[in-house]
């Protein structure tokens, strides 16, 4: 790792503090531990600075660092004006809770007809079992699921529990659906908000990007150490997380050979910085083609809604063993989830949501881990490793995930085995 880098744009130094620690992956990306005091040389995106620590130089992520200094400043800062502490809210609630007030995201999930059928299946499946029961609908949203239980099924009351100003039109479409009887509207964070009483069954619909993105999970087993009676029943009963090796051909075409001769041009010497802006972080919403899966899927963490714990969700760590059943070029890994609803009636059958590319499509799609450099592989070749889902200590959405893997060779030609580590920032 050199000191410096001539080719990166050079600022005048300036010292910065690490805001907690970081592990970096590969050669290009410095270590550091929380209190540390970087000297930050270049910027050259708004997400990866290079910065040096005792003499050794390499990527650091901006958002883990806090200009030298400026801690008493902040301190000044928040007497004067409780605004800016919107920008340390380590949960980003007001930008977070903003962007569910609006319809986008909302036209985004009720456009999604694999997900609201799913939760309308789990309903009307369950409709007798749910008579007279209190039922609480966490992040209800425009209170969708809360409208299905009141149409579909008798429960004595649901509590529709939503954060966002949303909530304010919740109450109108409960009532604008003859629902005010059966339906109550609480607005405000589920960990704060007073219920009337335990629930039977807590239900949401809290799934992010690659499972765990934005971190709502928290919240979800917050409410039911506190507000599911013994014996009650969470929907989504379990989750898992599922991997896969595959091709993607084209996103590396589009991304990264593109350079290669644009209209009969040598652009290469842009690849590196393709390579940091496209590779670096993970491909949401990607759609995986069957075809692009060089082994079969395995699920690599799977979490039961009844005894997971909110520490549980600091490190995540899931192992897999692929053999590849082709021949192709191993680009990255794809990453989708599933969720579990057990039945309230015994031997009732368990409805699912699988958001992978053998299921109708969903919003969330899939998520795409491109590698450093595209491997050759063969049929019979063996890729097993791990994966570390690491949530971020300051910022309480966001998370990191760490792929090791380890390719063991079928044939003679190639060199044995490649051995390759990857830490991806979704997105601090
Ligand atoms: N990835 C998702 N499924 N997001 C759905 C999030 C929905 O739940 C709402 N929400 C998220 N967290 C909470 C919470 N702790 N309390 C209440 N509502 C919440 C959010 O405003 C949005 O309407």
């Amino acid at each position: 790792m050199q000191a410096d880098k001539e080719d990166e744009e050079d600022v005048c130094p300036e010292e910065f503090v690490t805001l907690c620690d970081f592990t970096g992956s590969g050669s290009e990306q410095l270590s550091f531990s929380s209190g540390d005091k970087l000297l930050v040389h270049a910027k050259p995106t708004s997400e990866w600075w290079w910065a040096e620590l005792r003499g050794v130089a390499g990527y650091v992520p901006a958002s883990y660092l806090r200009p030298d200094g400026a801690e008493e400043e902040e301190e000044e800062e928040e007497d004067e004006d409780e605004e800016d502490t919107s920008l340390l809210d380590p949960w980003q609630d007001e930008e977070y809770f903003g962007s569910y007030g609006t319809l986008k995201l909302h036209l985004e999930m009720l456009s999604d007809k694999s997900r609201t059928e799913a939760y309308r299946q789990v309903i009307r499946s369950n409709s007798a079992s749910l008579t007279n029961k209190v039922v609480m609908d966490l992040g209800c949203g425009t209170g969708i699921i809360s409208l299905f239980c009141a149409q579909l099924a008798q429960p004595s009351v649901v509590y529709a529990v939503e954060a966002s100003s949303m909530a304010e039109y919740t109450r109108q479409l409960v009532k604008q659906n003859g629902c005010e009887e059966v339906v109550t509207v609480f607005q405000g964070r589920a960990e704060e908000i007073e219920l009337p009483d335990q629930v039977d069954v807590l239900v949401s619909e809290w799934m992010g990007n690659c499972l765990l993105f934005e971190f709502m999970v928290e919240s979800v087993l917050l409410a039911r150490d506190r507000w599911l009676r013994d014996g009650g029943v969470i929907w989504p009963s379990s989750a898992a997380l599922t991997l896969v090796p595959c091709q993607a051909d084209s996103y590396y075409r589009e991304k990264m050979g593109f350079w290669e001769r644009p209209y009969g041009l040598d652009f290469t010497p842009l690849q590196p910085l393709a390579h940091q802006e496209f590779f670096t972080k993970p491909k949401f919403s990607h759609l995986i083609e069957h075809n692009d899966c060089l082994t079969a899927p395995c699920d690599v963490i799977c979490l039961n809604m009844y005894t997971l714990q909110v520490k549980d969700l600091e490190e995540i760590k899931g192992q897999f063993h692929f053999c590849v059943e082709k021949p192709g070029v191993f680009h990255g890994f794809t990453a989708w989830f599933t969720v579990f609803f057990e039945s309230l009636e015994a031997g009732g059958a368990t409805v699912e949501l699988n958001t992978g590319p053998n299921s109708e499509p969903t919003h969330w799609k899939q998520t795409l881990f491109m590698l450093d450099r595209p491997v050759r592989v063969c049929a019979g070749d063996l890729i097993g490793g791990t994966i570390l889902l690491r949530r971020n200590p300051v910022w309480r959405r966001h998370m990191t995930v760490t792929l090791h893997w380890n390719i063991n060779c079928s044939t003679e030609e190639t060199d044995h085995s490649q051995v390759g580590t990857k830490t991806f920032p979704m997105w601090r």
